[in-house]
């Protein structure tokens, strides 16, 4: 399992963002649902080690992220889309995704080709020497799915991944997240149903704090049935498990 979690808790002061949640995945991708404040950026943010538990467990690829040595291991692996990506706005598209091919240690020899394919991967070969003041926001967010994969990472943590995107480039990132689930663990938040419809194997429901609900797209979909609302019969099924754990 690539990712091994028990008991997790995340308090910051009295906000408790994370209420004991247990989940263990393995490779494939993983689409974590939920309302605003639900927790989903925080168990995000935890396993890309850039939060520590206030309590539980976490182990990531086989590593124990409290061990200085493990953790560098783990974030060498890792690829992580933040739900806000700082850039320096007077980066290429290149030197941007080759400074985090330089950060996660992808051998030098490699870099150029490593970071080529991965521009090319978020289709934007056509654009991989202009400055980043100069793209659009939905470029800016496929900028940074392809600094999450110039490493070829074996855990993937994506925060939103499609948010600003136009449909034709929603579809082909959610392609890009299925071929990733093939070798990878890939773990997406997002609140785009038809995205979690299309690209998971598995979904999670997050509501305060807590997952109330784990298992197939079409399982969430079919949890609708008995009386949701919404358009499309996965937001059917969302708004109906919510409810009932809120009851
Ligand atoms: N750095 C922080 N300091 C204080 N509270 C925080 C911090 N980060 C998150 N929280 C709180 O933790 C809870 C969970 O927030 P989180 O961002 O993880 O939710 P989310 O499910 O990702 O929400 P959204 O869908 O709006 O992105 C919220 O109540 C939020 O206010």
């Amino acid at each position: 399992m690539n990712v091994e979690i028990t008991g997790l808790t995340l308090r910051f002061g009295r906000a408790q963002a994370v209420a004991g949640v247990d989940l263990h995945v393995g490779v494939g991708v993983f689409g974590l649902l939920g309302p605003n404040g639900a927790g989903k950026t925080s168990l995000l943010r935890t396993l890309a080690t850039v939060l520590h538990p206030t309590s539980g467990t976490v182990r990531l690829l086989e590593r124990d992220p409290r061990s200085y040595a493990q953790r560098r291991e783990i974030r060498r692996r890792l690829g992580y889309l933040p739900q806000n990506l700082g850039y320096y706005p007077g980066f290429t598209v290149l030197e941007f995704v080759e400074y985090f091919a330089l950060l996660k240690e992808v051998p030098a020899a490699q870099v150029p080709a490593a970071v080529a394919r991965a521009v090319e991967r978020v289709d934007l070969g056509d654009r991989a020497r202009s400055k980043l003041r100069t793209l659009s926001g939905g470029m800016l967010r496929r900028v940074g799915i392809a600094q999450a994969i110039v490493n070829d990472p074996e855990l993937v943590l994506l925060d939103e991944p499609t948010a600003g995107l136009d449909p034709e480039q929603r579809i082909q990132s959610r392609e890009l997240i299925r071929s990733l689930g093939q070798t990878a663990t890939v773990l997406v938040s997002t609140h785009l149903v038809e995205d979690v419809a299309a690209a998971c194997g598995e979904v999670a429901l997050m509501d305060r704090g807590k997952i109330i609900y784990r298992g197939t797209p079409a399982d969430l979909a079919a949890r609708g049935a008995a009386g949701g609302v919404g358009d499309a019969a996965m937001e059917r099924g969302y708004t109906s498990v919510l409810a009932e754990a809120r009851a």
